[in-house]
């Protein structure tokens, strides 16, 4: 736990990242590992999520530039950043967090529900054979990882509605060994979890989100409000913007450069919004997290 509210005060705690120290009760960093794809075979050729229109222009030499804006984004704040190699013929292969959900070193691979997806996830699963992964199972019911799953460091946040099949919260409960708590997506252009909430801090007993309550059933906005009383919750200026696919590393939070307001909130927060510029990606339904799956090890 790196949480410093428990730091006694005037202490100063030294960022493992970047070497800074923190003064007790300011928010502190914890060093992250990601796996990222480069963007360089991306288009928008299929419509799998309201966000995609292949009429609209893509560069994907612009794509390319922003992914490695937002890679050395996460260098900059001491992150490692892992790549695999991306392939011709997937062109949604850069949104690396739907293919793999990796906890205390356990990987539990993906199953795409479009087939125009469906190869990425074997390139992934190599991948961590290759990188010295012991425990990689794939899943039997349709899962998309990260972009359904969220870690909030005691408890998996599982969506469903749209992508991710019901049946994989509980084949990810038994895989991983985590509890897991499903949460109904009803708003299409929020198809996935994580465009409707991300985990702002997953180091303190008490777990921070930020959400957007119109994004859900309201059973599951009952769950939310009851697991994180004190959460964030975001607007629908915030939400469409895909505002919510943001990356939290305990202190520094990587929003789209539009999420002005969201960015506000976390600030109030205590936290330090670091803005970049993913108006490509979203073209297909992305932004940072997307392109993000974390190496919890
Ligand atoms: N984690 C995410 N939300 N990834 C974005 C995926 C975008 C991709 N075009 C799809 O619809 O599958």
């Amino acid at each position: 736990m790196s949480s410093t509210l428990d730091a006694p005060l005037g202490a100063r705690t030294p960022d493992p990242a970047s070497g800074a120290t923190f003064a007790a009760g300011e928010r502190v960093p914890t060093r992250r590992r990601y796996l990222m794809c480069e963007p360089r075979f991306f288009t928008v050729e299929y419509v799998i999520n309201p966000w995609m229109r292949p009429d609209q222009p893509v560069s994907t030499e612009r794509a390319v530039e922003q992914w490695e804006q937002l890679r050395r984004t996460y260098e900059r704040l001491g992150h490692t950043v892992e790549t695999i190699e991306p392939q011709p013929g997937l062109p949604d292969m850069v949104f690396a967090a739907n293919s793999g959900t990796v906890i205390d070193g356990r990987v539990l691979g993906s199953r795409f529900r479009a087939e125009q997806r469906a190869a990425e996830a074997e390139h992934f699963r190599r991948w961590f054979l290759e990188h010295g992964y012991r425990s990689v199972v794939m899943p039997e019911k349709i899962n998309e990882a990260e972009g359904d799953f969220a870690w909030t460091g005691s408890l998996l946040l599982a969506g469903t509605g749209f992508r991710t099949d019901p049946g994989a919260h509980a084949e990810a409960q038994e895989v991983l060994g985590m509890p897991v708590v499903s949460l109904q997506l009803v708003d299409p252009r929020y198809y996935h979890l994580d465009v409707a909430l991300f985990v702002l801090d997953d180091q303190s007993e008490h777990p921070l989100v930020a959400y957007y309550p119109d994004a859900f059933s309201p059973g599951s906005q009952q769950v939310l409000r009851r697991l994180f009383p004190d959460a964030v919750i975001a607007n629908a200026e915030d939400a469409e913007c895909l505002g919510l696919n943001g990356v939290s590393d305990g202190r520094n939070v990587v929003l789209p450069m539009e999420a002005t307001h969201l960015a506000e909130k976390v600030a109030e927060r205590g936290f330090e919004p670091v803005l970049v510029d993913v108006s490509e990606l979203r073209k297909s339904g992305g932004g940072p997290k997307c392109c993000t799956m974390e190496l919890r090890d």
